[in-house]
């Protein structure tokens, strides 16, 4: 079966964070991504998504300064306090919420050897912290040629190296498919090979990173092909609307609960 998450940092932009929970809801969505939650009180997204009857599937770890352009610490030297400190802070956030992953982004960096070996650490320590939690930490290679250019890993193989090296068995692959078509393409295949090394799914169109039905992707086919694999795991929405969000999940109607909206 085929579970779609809302993603809150980029479906229902016109409100406020915690009201697009109620609107998640509203339109049949049963989980719900979102990208950062630490502007608002653990406490209160908890209760917002509890009231809401919503299932927290992911967010991400502190990721340095956003607004600046960083895109994660781990794989920063000289930024090792910063990023233990938001690991602490990342997973008090998943145990209140009740979210069992979370996304642990390396940032832009030289693919140096004392970059790979920051990062390398870095995973294993918050894979340990989180272990204890029963926590996945997810690992998202991200397309380096539109959205970041320099990004450390832009490729599954690449991705999977960095896990490998980890070493530790609760750090999962994130397979954005947007990212993937742009950097890789073979979509069905790829995820049919990567099945067992894969915790959890994005989704967005491209060109264009809009929703399905907007560009390439042949995605009633794809979805059927994924669903037919086996995965159990949520996908998330991680697109921005062409339009009002609500009116643009046509797509999206047979996966979603009905009677709510
Ligand atoms: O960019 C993506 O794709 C993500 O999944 C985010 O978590 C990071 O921007
Ligand atoms: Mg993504």
């Amino acid at each position: 079966m085929i579970k779609l998450a809302a993603n809150l940092s980029m479906m229902f932009q016109d409100l406020p964070f915690l009201d697009r929970f109620d609107a998640a809801a509203e339109a049949g969505f049963s989980g719900v991504e979102f990208m950062f939650p630490y502007d608002h009180g653990a406490g209160e997204v908890a209760e917002r998504g509890r009231r809401c009857g919503l299932e927290i599937a992911l967010f991400n770890l502190p990721a340095g300064d956003w607004a600046g352009g960083e895109r994660g610490i781990a794989a920063l030297p000289g930024r090792v306090e910063e990023f233990r400190a938001g690991v602490a802070k990342g997973l008090d956030y998943a145990n209140a919420l009740g979210c069992p992953r979370l996304h642990l982004m390396a940032g832009k960096a030289s693919a140096s050897t004392e970059c790979r070996a920051v990062l390398l650490d870095n995973i294993a320590y918050a894979a340990d912290l989180a272990a204890a939690d029963n926590v996945e930490i997810l690992i998202e290679p991200i397309n380096t040629r539109v959205d970041i250019p320099g990004y450390f890993y832009g490729t599954t193989a690449e991705a999977l190296s960095v896990i490998d090296g980890a070493g530790r068995a609760n750090v999962r692959l994130q397979y954005d498919i947007y990212h993937m078509q742009i950097m890789e393409g073979d979509l069905a295949r790829m995820i049919e090979r990567l099945l067992p090394r894969i915790g959890h799914m994005q989704l967005a169109d491209n060109p264009g990173r809009a929703e399905p039905g907007t560009g390439e992707i042949n995605y009633p086919w794809l979805l059927s092909h994924i669903d037919a694999l086996g995965y159990a795991g949520w996908i998330g929405c991680e697109y921005r609307p062409a339009g009002d969000t609500k009116a643009g999940l046509g797509w999206a109607r047979d996966y979603l609960n009905s009677g709510r909206g």
